[in-house]
C-alpha cells in the first residue's frame, strides 16, 4: 500500500512529453503501474531492466519504450532504493538491476527515490550487502581482490531458478560485498577502480536526488 502511495506520489511529477527513466524492484514496479493508469500524452520511457520493460509493456505502455542509446536526454528518474541515509547516500541493486540504474538515474535533471522508512538508515550498509556487478571471466579475482584492498567478504551471487550464477541482464556476474563497517562516498570510485568492476551499488553522486519517504503513520516525508 505505501509502495503505491508513494508511486501515485511520483506520477504528480511526470508531465507530458517528458523522457522519465523507469527503475526496478517492487517500488519501481508500482510507479510503472501507476505511470501507466495516469495517461499522460508523448512521454519516452527508458527502463533500466527486462524486468521493467516487461512490466511497462503488458500494462499498455509499450510504444513509449526505448532503450537509452534512443533517447539524448532524461528529464526525470524515479527509481527505489536498498538503504538511503539522511545525507542520499544511497545504496542499491538487491535487484541486481545497478548498472542501468545508476546510467539512467544519474543521467536524469531529476532523481526521484522512493523508499519505505525502515530503509532510511544511519549509515550504509546497514542490513543489505553492496552489489558489485562484475567481469564474469574475472568474477573470482576481483571478489578476492575486493576483500584483500578493502575487507570484509564478497560473494557470487547465485539465483533461484537456476543453478549457477545470476547473470544480469548485461551478462555479468554480481558479487555481493560485505563490508568490515560503513562506507563513505569515497568507495563508489574506490570500488570503480578495481579492474573487472563494471559497476557498484553505491549511488554517491546524485546527493541532489529528491527522497519521498512513506512512513509507519501513513504521511510521505520528502527530503
Ligand atoms: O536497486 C534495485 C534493483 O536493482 C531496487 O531499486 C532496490 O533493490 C529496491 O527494490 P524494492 O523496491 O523491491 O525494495
Amino acid at each position: 500500500m505505501s509502495k503505491a502511495t508513494l508511486a501515485r506520489e511520483a506520477v504528480k511529477l511526470v508531465k507530458p512529453g517528458m523522457v522519465v527513466g523507469l527503475g526496478s524492484g517492487t517500488t519501481a514496479r508500482e510507479f510503472i503501474k501507476a505511470l501507466a493508469e495516469a495517461r499522460i500524452d508523448g512521454v519516452v520511457l527508458v527502463p533500466t531492466s527486462v524486468d521493467s520493460e516487461i512490466l511497462a509493456q503488458e500494462v499498455g505502455l509499450g510504444n513509449a519504450l526505448r532503450p537509452m542509446w534512443a533517447v539524448d536526454h532524461v528529464d526525470l528518474a524515479v527509481d527505489g532504493a536498498d538503504e538511503v541515509t539522511r545525507d542520499k547516500l544511497i545504496l542499491k541493486g538487491r535487484g541486481g538491476a545497478l548498472l542501468r540504474e545508476k546510467i539512467v538515474d544519474y543521467a536524469a535533471d531529476m532523481f526521484v527515490v522512493l523508499i519505505e522508512e525502515h530503509k532510511l538508515v544511519e549509515r550504509i550498509p546497514k542490513a543489505s550487502p553492496v552489489p558489485i556487478e562484475v567481469v564474469p571471466w574475472a568474477w573470482r579475482f576481483v571478489a578476492r581482490r575486493i576483500e584483500r584492498e578493502f575487507g570484509g567478504s564478497a560473494r557470487l551471487r547465485t539465483g533461484e531458478g537456476k543453478l549457477g550464477p545470476v547473470v544480469t541482464d548485461n551478462g555479468n556476474y554480481i558479487v555481493d560485498w560485505t563490508p568490515p563497517g560503513p562506507l563513505d562516498a569515497s568507495a563508489e570510485d574506490r570500488l570503480k577502480a578495481v579492474p573487472g568492476v563494471v559497476e557498484s551499488g553505491i549511488f554517491s553522486k546524485r546527493r541532489d536526488a529528491v527522497v519521498l519517504v512513506a512512513r509507519r503513520d501513513g504521511t510521505i516525508l520528502s527530503f
